[in-house]
């Protein structure tokens, strides 16, 4: 018998040959059946990765004593953190306590803290920064004002949407006025094979790109980062649409509302190619977000997150430009995410923005998650955060503003008291939602100050 070179060669089949594809699967096998042993954590695997496998962790639940829990420290909150019997420890992480200046709106700061890690210099934890009553806004214009066209979704590449807004649909079902009426998918509208024009039109390089963003989990798929060098490249890059899946069938209303996943915020941003769209224009971000990240971004003290004489490589042409956010700081994109309780979001860096260094500023809302932000590699060991509603992070600077970072688990009865109840119109049905929902408002600035997109690369 003629014995092929590759199947004696070490990448395949000895099994007692650690670099062998035959030894690493049957590892990896071997994995799948123990992950979920509480202390199994094996050396393959970076500190990232095994964190997200600790945390995903269904049975026995993860032990959550070194993930930072500040609402554990904070008697006003005491309900909040009991919710669900997930609790972290307020003194699990080193970090540094700092105030925040008052605003200049009639209402201070409330005596609401500010929290620095020296590990990850740039990241700033706000707990508690989103008033209560802010939050149940927020909540509901997520789900009713913008997950809706002309902001698109998840949804919008397979189904024809209401233009109402699935929400508002799935309300006026849920108040019995309309039928749970079935939704369709898109495929529905196309030509039958072969008679459609982007088979014959689209090379192949082009079908590699235009790979269609699934229903469910958002991909992450690494990219070149963006930078003011490369930005005409970026632009010119051509940004087809996804194409609809092939496979899907009508579906009630009420069955898609829990498949929505996220919703573009300004700019918007292309998932073939992970880069933005300049050319669909910029979208707007007004009103509430809008304020409460420019709120977020006035009321850090900038001069004692970024300590001057430390670390000032890595901040661009300008320098470090903390000093002018107060002026420039200007929030022109983002994504609303709906986590459902199984739902994860893998470790990966935001770095599509032509800005490397602007703050990102990332709203909780609804249950509670473990949020795990590391270094510049999946290699820096993640530190671990319990992030409640009305939470936010701003990650800043270069060590922090291009750091890996990912949501391992979304924790299950974590609903705070102050989103239940109440008299508001409706909110017995966001309620609901929410008590198997996380949602995260997460809203960058693309470009640097003076950096303009009209006459930059042309
Ligand atoms: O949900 C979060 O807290 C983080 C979301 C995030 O990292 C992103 O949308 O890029
Ligand atoms: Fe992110």
């Amino acid at each position: 018998m003629t014995v092929s070179v590759a199947s004696t060669s070490s990448s395949a089949g000895d099994i007692h040959d650690p670099t062998s594809q035959a030894y690493k699967k049957a590892r990896r096998k071997h994995w799948k059946s123990t992950r979920n042993r509480p202390d199994h954590v094996d050396a393959d695997w970076t500190p990232f990765r095994a964190a997200e496998k600790k945390y995903k962790a269904k049975f026995p639940p993860p032990d959550l004593s070194s993930v930072l829990d500040l609402a554990t420290a904070d008697p006003s909150r005491a309900e909040e953190a009991a919710r669900g019997g997930w609790r972290g420890r307020a003194d699990a992480v080193q970090c540094t306590e700092i105030p925040l200046h008052d605003g200049t709106e009639a209402a201070s700061t409330g005596g609401r803290k500010a929290y620095t890690f020296p590990g990850t210099p740039g990241l700033v934890l706000l707990p508690s920064f989103v008033p209560h009553d802010q939050q149940r806004q927020l909540v509901r214009w997520a789900l009713s004002e913008h997950a809706r066209c002309p902001n698109e979704t998840n949804l919008d590449t397979h189904y024809l949407l209401p233009t109402n807004g699935l929400w508002n649909e799935y309300l006026h079902v849920r108040k019995g006025e309309i039928e749970d009426a079935e939704i369709l998918p898109r495929v529905a509208l196309q030509s039958p094979p072969g008679v459609g024009a982007r088979s014959e039109t689209t090379s192949t390089n082009e079908q590699a790109l235009i790979q269609a963003e699934p229903p469910g989990p958002r991909k992450l798929i690494s990219n070149k980062p963006a930078s003011p060098d490369n930005y005409a490249e970026f632009a010119r890059t051509p940004k087809l649409p996804a194409p609809p899946s092939q496979t899907l069938r009508p579906v009630p209303i009420s069955s898609l509302i829990p498949k929505l996943r996220w919703a573009n915020i300004g700019w918007y941003y292309h998932w073939g190619t992970k880069q933005y769209d300049f050319t669909r224009g910029p979208g707007e971000i007004a009103g509430l977000v809008r304020s409460v990240c420019r709120r977020a971004v006035e009321q850090i003290p900038w001069a004692k997150v970024f300590p001057v004489g430390e670390a000032e490589e890595g901040w661009g042409d300008a320098g470090p430009d903390w000093m002018h956010w107060k002026e420039t700081y200007e929030p022109d994109a983002g994504i609303v995410n709906f986590y459902q309780t199984k739902d994860t979001l893998m470790a990966h860096v935001d770095r599509s923005e032509i800005c490397a260094t602007s703050s990102l500023v990332s709203m909780s809302l609804g249950c509670a998650a473990i949020f795990l932000i590391g270094g510049l590699t999946r290699d820096d060991p993640p530190t671990p955060i319990l992030l409640r509603s009305g939470d936010i992070v701003v990650m800043s600077g270069p060590a922090c503003r291009r750091a890996y970072h990912g949501v391992p688990r979304i924790l299950e009865g974590t609903l705070p008291p102050h989103l239940e109840g109440g008299s508001d119109a409706d909110w017995e049905y966001y309620e609901e939602y929410l008590r198997g929902t996380r949602i995260n408002v997460n809203v960058r600035q693309v470009f640097p100050k003076g950096f303009n997109p009209l006459t930059e690369g042309r």
